[in-house]
């Protein structure tokens, strides 16, 4: 998107989204820029009148009485303008970010787990919070500013046109001083961007309760503070160099340009003024007010770009993404799966150089249950995700329900799963069960009964409020729960989905052993109920035992596969992998 489009797309999405207030701005800002040579020619009026007193009273009172009005006027709008402005930020940023949410929503996984769009992400909420409002008065500014110099101009070319020519020869070269200044202001921030998030990374680490722990333990506390310090130092250091070496120099040569040329303008003016017949107080006072209030405009105009620089940088993500958004690959939305087919799949996360997953080929159908297993990073998250449709195949075709998908953009109506990186939703035990199918109505007695089948239901039902008990840290006595607690109902948010597939990716790491043995006969259970296709990726072997198949991933391909008898009698990996587990068991 080409960057001077920017403000006018700003403007055409504020009046598309709020018309009225938009359009109050824009015509309250174009009053501004009349009222202000409006008055310096009434000035000129009164200056002249005062000069020749004799029978101008009328004149003089009725001169005096629009200086008036129109002092009241401008009031009006000064105080009507950020009255409008505000109302318009705070509606349109609750709109902007609905449209945000919802085009990052759309972005694939992949894509957004990548750094590269976290800080495109960032970026657009800022604008949003932190810049959208700028814009807005830099547009208000503009406009008043050009109406201002354009009629004042206007004004003075009735004496000579040498006076607008002035005005506009001084103001000039302070534009490109300031235009500079602000460019490289620009690059500096674009430069330190990673830098200041990785300081409040390095901050958020050694204020952030998940991190107290270890950095007790292992005394990383100084570690971390030194390293927030020497970048946010560097960061100072270099603003403070750059403040000197263009804000001071430029500043001073801006002081120096702006005296000269007005010692000369004006002079000038006295000079010329004084050679016509048309010389009069009033119309010196015109001449002087005129000049200096159309270079205040045009620099003010100048000055202004800092603001649009910003908002050109911060605006750029958000309407790449809302831009974007409009031009997305249509999904293929998938509400009963009978059957799925991975066939020939390759996967490479962006900016790697190894595929994670190579010729994968697969078929599952509806009442069958798989378990995958492998050794740490052989692949087995990275298929589940796939077979999820949260990643798309870099390579390969998948069919559902035998129909070939086209671009691979897959998307399932209603599906279960219980990831190794689960949320704690600090909100209330209902609702972190509830979440596994909100689209529904809520079914008060399966929540229970995903919680009896997790093993949440034992501690939830001793909680003050029982499932609505707020828990977690956020909310106001809140009750704390422990990592197995936790997990327990995420589990139970996975047994609550209803759907086709359910994918249980390792979910067991916090819980005690008796817990974990319960659980898999659960997870027995769950997978193998009816219309249902069921994933188990696990470490413990044991437990992949009860499903109808199993396949062994090796660094990214699926080296056996077959069910727990086949593999065991084939005495390949999984056996191997089967019996060293057995051994630490039995030992
Ligand atoms: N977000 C990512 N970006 C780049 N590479 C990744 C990413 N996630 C995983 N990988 C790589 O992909 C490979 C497979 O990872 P995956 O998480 O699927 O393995 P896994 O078998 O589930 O491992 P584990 O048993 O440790 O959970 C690994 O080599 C890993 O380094």
């Amino acid at each position: 998107m080409k960057k001077r489009w920017i403000l006018g797309r700003l403007i055409k999405y504020c009046f598309n989204n709020n018309g009225f207030a938009m359009g109050s701005m824009i015509l309250a800002s174009i009053l501004l820029g009349i009222l202000s040579v409006l008055q310096i020619w009434i000035v000129g009026q009164i200056v002249n009148g005062l000069g020749s007193l004799s029978g101008q009273r009328k004149e003089l009172i009725l001169y005096m009485i629009m200086l008036l009005v129109c002092l009241l006027l401008w009031k009006i709008c000064f105080i009507l303008i950020p009255y409008v402005r505000n109302n318009l930020v705070s509606k349109m940023k609750i709109r902007m970010q609905k449209d945000l949410i919802e085009s990052v929503n759309k972005i694939p996984v992949i894509q957004q787990e990548i750094n590269e769009t976290q800080m495109k992400i960032g970026r657009a909420f800022d604008f949003i919070n932190n810049h959208f409002e700028t814009s807005l008065i830099s547009i208000q500014v503009y406009i008043s500013s050009i109406i201002s110099v354009v009629s004042i101009s206007i004004l003075l070319a009735r004496y000579s046109w040498v006076f607008p020519v002035i005005a506009t020869l001084t103001a000039i070269p302070i534009i490109f001083i300031r235009l500079k200044q602000d460019k490289k202001m620009h690059e500096m921030y674009k430069k330190q961007y990673p830098n200041n998030q990785l300081a409040d990374y390095y901050l958020g680490t050694l204020t952030k309760k998940d991190s107290l722990l270890e950095l007790m333990v292992f005394q990383l506390r100084s570690h971390f503070l030194s390293r927030y310090l020497k970048l946010t130092k560097d960061n100072v250091q270099e603003r403070t160099r750059y403040f000197v070496r263009h804000s001071c120099r430029g500043g001073l040569l801006e002081a120096i340009w702006l005296t000269a040329g007005n010692v000369l303008s004006i002079g000038w003016a006295i000079i010329l003024l004084s050679q016509t017949s048309r010389f009069s107080l009033g119309v010196l006072a015109i001449v002087i007010r005129g000049i200096t209030t159309a270079q205040d405009d045009i620099i003010g105009f100048a000055f202004n770009s800092k603001n649009i620089y910003q908002a050109t940088f911060y605006g750029e993500d958000f309407w790449e993404m809302i831009y974007k958004r409009k031009s997305e690959v249509p999904r293929y939305k998938y509400s009963k799966v009978k059957s799925i087919e991975l066939r020939h799949v390759g996967f490479r996360y962006p900016h790697q150089q190894e595929n994670s997953l190579s010729d994968i080929n697969l078929i599952l159908h509806t009442d069958e249950t798989m378990g995958i297993v492998g050794e740490n990073g052989s692949g087995k998250s990275t298929i589940s995700k796939i077979l999820l449709g949260i990643y798309q195949p870099t390579e390969g075709e998948i069919l559902v329900n035998g129909h070939k998908i086209e671009n691979l953009n897959l998307l399932y109506e209603d599906v279960g799963a219980v990831f190794q990186d689960y949320v704690n939703y600090q909100l209330t035990p209902r609702e972190n069960i509830r979440f596994g199918s909100l689209k529904d109505k809520e079914r008060k007695k399966a929540i229970i009964a995903a919680a009896r089948k997790s093993g949440a239901h034992t501690f939830v039902k001793d909680l003050k409020k029982q499932y609505d008990t707020p828990i977690g840290t956020l909310l106001d006595n809140a009750t704390h729960l422990s990592g197995g607690q936790w997990q327990r109902l995420a589990v139970a948010r996975g047994f609550y989905s209803k759907g086709s597939m359910i994918v249980l990716d390792e979910p067991n790491s916090n819980l005690d052993p008796k817990m974990e043995a319960a659980l898999y006969e659960e997870y027995k259970n769950i997978m193998n109920e009816k219309n249902r296709i069921g994933i188990l990726v696990s470490h413990r072997l044991g437990s992949t035992r009860a499903c109808d198949r199993i396949i062994v991933m090796n660094q990214g391909r699926i080296v056996e596969d077959g069910s727990f008898e086949q593999l065991m009698n084939a005495h390949g990996k999984y056996s191997h992998m089967y019996q060293v587990q057995a051994e630490w068991y039995t030992e």
